[in-house]
């Protein structure tokens, strides 16, 4: 059942809301009402009802002053995951959200909102139907993972009745839409760089690409949602599109969709990630002499090739949680809104 929010309850913080998931449910949440403060280490753009705070999480001070008066918080702020930089995870994604917690204790906030990921408990091999009671991934695809998984684990033990601070965890997989600055973006360059035409392994792999305006659905719901008692708190919900594909039937449909041909030749798994392994041991051989950024690595690899989809059975049981987007119209949106990348444009 819809819960109805009080008007007190109405202003929000979006931490990270100047990101591509961040101004959607930004978006989002000022047409259902809410006043909100974004605090983000950019500002991208400026919207009636948003006030803006410029900064990093790891500064709390910063922090206090765009919290003030607020009573919810969504926290889905984090380095580029490809952006392989060790320290900068471990600061922003673990010491930053320490100090997040901090600051939202003292400032009095009763409910914190984390994007966490459906990969913490990912390690490269097959995951069909995964359920939320999954251990956390002993060897993480990355260091991005590494710390995303120390950043939900915070978090979630951070719920305290006592304290009257609430929290829950999003684990969204394979966001997707307009504005998206990495998976069509990187899809699109590869496809123009001559790499899209062969599949890794025989296709069948079945993947959550997930609709962003479903996981802003996801992460309202689980706020409106979490109060005392409720069994949100302190708990972790997979919020996918409820419609696994082929991780290559999605590649190609993007791809033809904006004028690339889609991928047609089969190459074995193990060869492709023994080939991206390699490559990988060379990059960090070379480190000292040399930077590169080769576009097969194990983790993207492992990423093509394998099943990796998740049930959203407990956000449908615990918050009512249903997908607004079906995955068509979703890709059908998402084309339509890149017409800069389409093919001889
Ligand atoms: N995109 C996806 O497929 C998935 C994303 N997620 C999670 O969702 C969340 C949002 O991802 P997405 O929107 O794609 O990412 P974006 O990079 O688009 O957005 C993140 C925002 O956080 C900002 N930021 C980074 N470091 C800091 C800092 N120290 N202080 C304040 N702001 C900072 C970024 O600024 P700048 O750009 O300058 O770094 C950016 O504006 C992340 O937590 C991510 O881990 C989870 C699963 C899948
Ligand atoms: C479901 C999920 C976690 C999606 C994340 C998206 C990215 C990991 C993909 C977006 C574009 C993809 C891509 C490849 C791997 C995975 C992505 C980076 C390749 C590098 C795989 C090997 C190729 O043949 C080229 C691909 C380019 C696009």
């Amino acid at each position: 059942m819809a819960t109805r929010v009080r008007p007190s309850s109405k202003r929000c913080a979006v931490i990270g809301g100047s990101g591509f998931l961040g101004r959607h449910l930004v978006e989002r949440l000022v047409d259902k009402g809410y006043s909100v403060a974004v605090f983000d280490i950019r500002q991208s753009y400026e919207l009636p009802g948003v006030t803006f705070h410029q900064g990093d999480l790891c500064d709390k001070q910063a922090l206090l002053t765009a919290l003030k008066d607020v009573s919810l918080v969504f926290h889905c702020a984090s380095p580029a995951p490809f952006s392989d930089d060790r320290a900068l995870f471990q600061r922003v994604n673990v010491e930053g959200t320490r100090t997040v917690i901090q600051a939202c204790q003292e400032a009095g906030v009763q409910k914190l909102v984390l994007t966490s990921s459906a990969s913490v408990v990912f390690e490269g091999t097959d995951i069909k139907n995964g359920k939320e009671d999954l251990p956390y991934a002993k060897k993480p695809i990355d260091y991005y993972t590494e710390t995303k998984i120390q950043q939900e684990k915070l978090v979630l033990e951070a719920c305290s009745k006592e304290k009257g601070f609430f929290t829950v965890a999003i684990r969204p997989h394979g966001i997707f839409g307009p504005r998206d600055p990495q998976l069509v973006p990187i899809l699109v360059d590869s496809a123009r760089q001559g790499k899209m035409k062969f599949i890794i392994g025989d296709g069948s792999n079945l993947v959550d690409f997930t609709f962003v305006e479903n996981v802003v659905h996801g992460h309202i719901l689980a706020a409106e949602h979490l109060k005392p008692d409720s069994p949100l708190c302190g708990k972790a919900y997979h919020i996918t599109n409820d419609e696994p594909i082929r991780f290559w039937d999605f590649m190609s449909q993007v791809l033809v969709g904006l004028g690339y041909d889609a991928p047609r030749y089969h190459l074995p798994y193990t060869l492709v990630y023994g080939i991206a392994l390699l490559l990988w041991l060379l990059t960090v051989l070379l480190r000292p002499l040399v930077t590169i950024k080769p576009t097969f690595t194990p983790m993207r690899v492992a990423l093509a090739g394998t099943y990796h989809y998740y049930s959203c059975a407990r956000a449908k049981q615990d918050m009512g949680y249903k997908p607004l987007v079906s995955l068509q119209e979703a890709i059908t949106r998402t084309v339509a809104s890149y017409p800069h990348l389409r093919k001889g444009s």
